[in-house]
């Protein structure tokens, strides 16, 4: 595993076109925050937007959340780790064996980078997975997700903030806790259904914070950054 330390709050960049997130960075300091690449922006800007921003000093973390049988998913972990992002990321509900296989293929790479697993998205609610055939609420949910994405050997979960307390008694302090769904205190809630404020995820034990609109759309995003700093300074 990479032992670099991580930056506590990675910015979402959820942002449509290179350019436009280009211009969020410029306001960010790479030895303040990481840089969360998803689905729409690596989509639209490609990888070599990626390795720019790893060249910029920035931590990252590549959340394309695989999900495909294990051959493919362990190449397309290979190829993240290739980039040089600090964190990669898969669906646990793609099972043990596909885990097992990206960790196998990833731990053969010189730059090696967090795998985690996505447990239950914070979007989703009890009634929500009721609908998908899971009987279980969301915590119990999550709980039995992150029990298996460690006995398959990877770093960590990304998991709401709400159930933080629960997986760090159940899974120990070194089972690393990413966390969206971040919202400070008077901040619209957006999509999100399972939330918490800065300060109260950090008394949770959450490792790592992703966090998005609250930044990315604030008047002064710099200023934002260090609002939420402070507040977890104190
Ligand atoms: O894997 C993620 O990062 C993720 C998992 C999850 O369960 N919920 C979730 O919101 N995310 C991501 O975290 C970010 C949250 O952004 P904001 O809601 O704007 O703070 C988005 O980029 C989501 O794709």
């Amino acid at each position: 595993m990479n032992n670099k330390s991580l930056p506590l709050i990675y910015v979402a960049l959820d942002f449509e076109t290179a350019e436009e997130a280009q211009q969020l960075i410029t306001q960010l300091d790479a030895t303040q925050v990481g840089l969360k690449v998803g689905k729409e922006l690596f989509t639209a800007a490609g990888s070599e937007w990626v390795r720019r921003w790893v060249e910029q000093g920035f931590s990252i973390f590549l959340d394309l959340k695989f999900h495909d049988i294990p051959n493919t998913v362990a190449k397309a972990v290979v190829q993240a780790a290739r980039l040089g992002v600090d964190v990669v990321n898969v669906h646990a509900s793609g099972g043990r064996n596909m885990m097992e296989t990206a960790k196998a293929a990833l731990v053969k790479e010189p730059h090696q980078p967090l795998l985690i697993a996505v447990t239950v998205l914070t979007s989703m609610s009890d009634d929500d997975l009721l609908e998908i055939g899971v009987q279980r609420s969301a915590q119990e949910q999550v709980k039995a997700l992150a029990e298996l994405t460690q006995s398959a050997g990877l770093d960590g979960v990304v998991c709401s903030a709400q159930e933080a307390t629960l997986l760090k008694s159940a899974l120990g302090a070194s089972f690393k806790l990413m966390t969206p769904g971040i919202r400070p205190a008077g901040s619209q809630q957006d999509d999100q259904k399972r939330v918490m404020t800065p300060e109260q995820a950090q008394r949770a034990g959450v490792d790592y914070m992703v966090i998005g609109r609250p930044i990315t759309k604030a008047a002064d995003p710099a200023q934002a950054v260090s609002d939420i700093l402070a507040s977890l300074a104190s």
